[in-house]
């Protein structure tokens, strides 16, 4: 492994890592960081999908630079497990953390602002 190499967990890499898991946060409406294995991840992208929000999955244990985008991810929001959610490049938590938004009615409004819920709300009752 040469000097330079990213491909090792160091604190260049790191940075490095770091710069892209911002942009990466920032770049749909609905972010979340994953792994394919992981039931919590599951869980949250069943929830999206149910709310017919759009998302964009990075799955870490995948990607070639997956361990240090989790490093990244650990230094940047205090949040080093997956799914590691963002929803209008803002931070949301982990499972838990959306469900809890969901649970007090605050996930869809959101999920709407960021443009990941478009055209007509499925679950709107119209009452005569
Ligand atoms: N309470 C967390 C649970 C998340 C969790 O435990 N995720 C596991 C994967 S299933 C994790 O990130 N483990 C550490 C790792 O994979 O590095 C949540 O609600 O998101």
């Amino acid at each position: 492994m040469g000097i330079g190499s990213s491909s090792s967990s160091n604190p260049e890499s790191i940075a490095m890592a770091l710069a892209k898991a911002k942009e990466v946060a920032a770049s749909a409406p609905v972010v979340v960081f994953s792994k394919s294995y992981c039931p919590f991840c599951t869980k949250v992208k069943q929830l999206f999908t149910k709310l017919g929000a759009s998302f964009k999955a990075i799955e870490l244990d995948v990607e070639g630079d997956g361990a240090d985008v989790q490093s990244a991810l650990a230094e940047w929001t205090g949040q080093r497990t997956v799914p590691n959610v963002f929803i209008n490049g803002k931070h949301i938590g982990g499972c838990d953390d959306t469900l809890a938004l969901e649970k007090s009615g605050k996930l869809v409004p959101l999920l709407t602002e960021a443009g990941a819920i478009t055209g007509s709300a499925s679950k709107t009752t119209m009452t005569a």
